[in-house]
């Protein structure tokens, strides 16, 4: 088996490959990535001598790049990460979001289309998504896989159109497609920008910890490596068409994310005086932000027996740790 990751030096894809080659000693990886800003291959050192594992550099858009990896490396199936993914970023600067997340998709749909043919079962296309393109919910009830699709943000508009893109190669060609859609990630590999590397990041700066409006917005926090093991169960016991949610069980506002971090890093590292919360500040909130996300991830549970089970506690104290280890070794 020789499965395509595309975007596998992002956060979650580089986190997956290892798990993925571990889990699965029959399979190849061809890790396809355009090291934008996000992509890390540092974040691979640990599978880049591998036998089982190469590397290319290049864009999902590049359509003859597609068909020349499809043909070189007889490839089966796909896992397909590589999205433009930061909100701030889509609202700031929309174009690579579109050109990634829909023509980049499009692009990988028509080289399996060409190369498996249509009304093909056997090999597999995931695609991975995001709990965004249902939009936000009040202060209760959870997204499932029956909850209408409204985004609200350029970033999951793009992601929302690349799920239909999907849909629509299975309705139409039979591609044997999936699709899951993650509620927010964390853990060690995450690109600086998101929330938590932010928090960390500035707290041991010393300086200002941003929080966006009240700080009262909600998300559901997965363990990225929680993460992995759901794609991975999905990808080989997921029913063909159908899109399952992978949520961590596990709400949280983003202020007391940055409370609970400020009194690990307390313990970890004492400030000489004061605490890190001290740094905590109120800024302006971001432009139609979402107010909360919460995941029912029933349907993989009772399907395919998958559940969430880090817990915030322990998940959070490795992902500290990583960045510790990783600001001692540059400057934070
Ligand atoms: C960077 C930053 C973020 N925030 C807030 C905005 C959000 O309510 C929350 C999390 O922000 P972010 O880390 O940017 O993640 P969010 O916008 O929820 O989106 C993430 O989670 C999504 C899944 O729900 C993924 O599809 C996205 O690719 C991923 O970026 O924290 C702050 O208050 N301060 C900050 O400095």
């Amino acid at each position: 088996m020789t499965t395509l990751v595309t975007g596998g030096a992002g956060f979650i894809g580089s986190n997956f490959i290892p798990y993925f080659l571990d889990k699965n000693p029959n399979t190849t990886v061809i890790n396809l990535d355009k090291l934008t800003y996000a992509g890390d291959l540092n974040n691979l050192d640990e599978v880049s001598q591998t036998n089982r594992y190469r590397f290319v550099q290049g864009d999902i858009c590049n359509q003859t790049l597609i068909d020349s990896i499809f043909t070189t490396h007889k490839i089966d199936s796909v896992i397909h990460f590589a999205a433009e993914s930061h909100v701030d970023k889509s609202i700031s600067n929309p174009d690579s979001f579109i050109k990634t997340n829909i023509e980049g998709t499009y692009t990988l749909l028509e080289a399996a289309r060409k190369h498996w043919g249509e009304n093909n079962q056997s090999n597999r296309f995931h695609h991975i998504s995001t709990d965004e393109v249902y939009g936000s919910l009040g202060d209760s009830g959870f997204f499932n896989e029956k909850t209408p699709y409204a985004p609200n943000s350029p970033y999951s508009a793009s992601k929302a159109a690349s799920d239909f893109l999907v849909r629509s190669y299975y309705h139409t060609f039979k591609l044997n497609t999936i699709t899951t859609n993650c509620s927010n990630n964390y853990g060690p590999k995450q690109h600086d920008e998101k929330l938590i590397p932010t928090i960390i990041r500035t707290a041991l700066q010393g300086s200002t910890i941003p929080i966006y409006g009240k700080g009262t917005n909600v998300r559901d926090w997965l363990y990225v490596l929680d993460h992995c093991k759901g794609i991975d169960t999905v990808f080989k016991k997921g029913r063909p068409g159908e899109t399952y949610l992978i949520g961590g069980n596990n709400e949280s506002t983003n202020l007391s994310i940055a409370e609970k971090i400020c009194s690990i890093l307390d313990e970890l590292l004492p400030k000489a005086k004061g605490s890190y919360k001290d740094q905590i500040a109120f800024v302006e909130d971001r432009k139609g932000h979402d107010h909360r996300y919460a995941i029912d991830a029933s349907k993989i549970g009772q399907e395919l027996h998958w559940r969430a089970v880090e817990s915030f506690d322990t998940g959070l104290q490795k992902t500290i740790k990583w960045y510790l280890s990783k600001y001692k070794k540059n400057t934070v």
